[in-house]
């Protein structure tokens, strides 16, 4: 028997996704006010694999992100984190998920001012009561360049070292995929190179998934792959993007909605 015969399709296709939507739909409002913001979305974000998505604003870039990562609710369809079905399960449930299972890194970079750098690093773990394990952190501290600045607090280091430190936050725990939002919106190009190329280090060498909303070519440039919304659909996927090509097609899609 051949181990493709031992293995049931279903079971090897979880392994290899980290999340998956499968007709999802979210609609806010009722009535005239009613937007739907996400229409019928199916996608799977590979485990180890960098996604970007794309779209004019309010497309439902960060809507898809906030359903997929358990902070806002679906209307219909399917949101799966892992093997977990996030319908259905009830506030302490969600919020533990988001702890055990899922990073976070926000244009902002939400760093506590008063904890050190190594402090913030750590408090997802420290709040949940795990022990970090101390050759990962060492490793991801010394890949992120931050060693000589773990004693430091957030307002004694520059913006881009303050993102990778939210960076070093959510890969600390070694989530089940990383949920980055314009991570680099408030950085300079330089910074922000720095810290999207530690977000994609961290996928090639440590094996992390990130799904990272951008605006940025140049950004979405770093990731594997790059998923196109518009009016709450996925339009078109880009394996192995360029920057060019990435701005080909968000100009391809300003002329479709020019004519349309
Ligand atoms: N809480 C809400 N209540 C009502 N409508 C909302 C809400 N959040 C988002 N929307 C609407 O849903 C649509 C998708 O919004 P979303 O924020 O996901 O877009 P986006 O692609 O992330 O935009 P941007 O690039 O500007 O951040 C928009 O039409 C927006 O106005």
């Amino acid at each position: 028997m051949s181990h493709a015969a031992a293995f049931p399709a279903p079971a090897r296709a979880t392994a290899a996704v980290a999340a998956r939507a499968t007709d999802l739909s979210k609609v806010y409002g009722q009535g005239e006010t009613q937007v739907v913001a996400l229409d019928q979305v199916s996608v799977e974000f590979g485990r180890g694999r960098f996604t970007a998505i794309m779209g004019p604003s309010g497309s439902g870039k960060s809507t898809l992100m906030h359903c997929m990562a358990g902070l806002d609710s679906i209307s219909s369809g399917s949101a799966l984190i892992g093997d977990t079905e996030l319908t259905g399960l009830n506030d302490k449930k969600l919020t533990q998920l988001r702890r055990d299972k899922i990073g976070f890194i926000f244009q902002a970079f939400n760093l506590l001012p008063t904890l050190t750098a190594l402090e913030n690093i750590t408090l997802p773990m420290d709040i949940a009561g795990r022990k970090a394990d101390r050759d990962w952190l060492d490793r991801i501290v010394s890949t992120v360049g931050l060693s000589g600045r773990l004693k430091h607090r957030p307002a004694q280091l520059s913006g881009g070292q303050q993102q990778r430190v939210a960076v070093a936050r959510a890969l600390a725990s070694q989530p089940e995929i990383i949920f980055a939002d314009e991570p680099t919106g408030n950085l300079d190009s330089r910074s922000g190179a720095e810290v999207l190329g530690f977000l994609r280090n961290s996928v090639r060498a440590m094996q992390q998934t990130v799904v990272m909303v951008t605006h940025d070519p140049v950004a979405a440039a770093y990731a594997d792959r790059v998923i196109f919304l518009a009016d709450g659909r996925i339009v078109e996927e880009l394996y192995e993007p360029t920057a060019d090509a990435v701005l080909d097609r968000m100009r391809l899609f300003d002329a479709k909605n020019r004519t349309s």
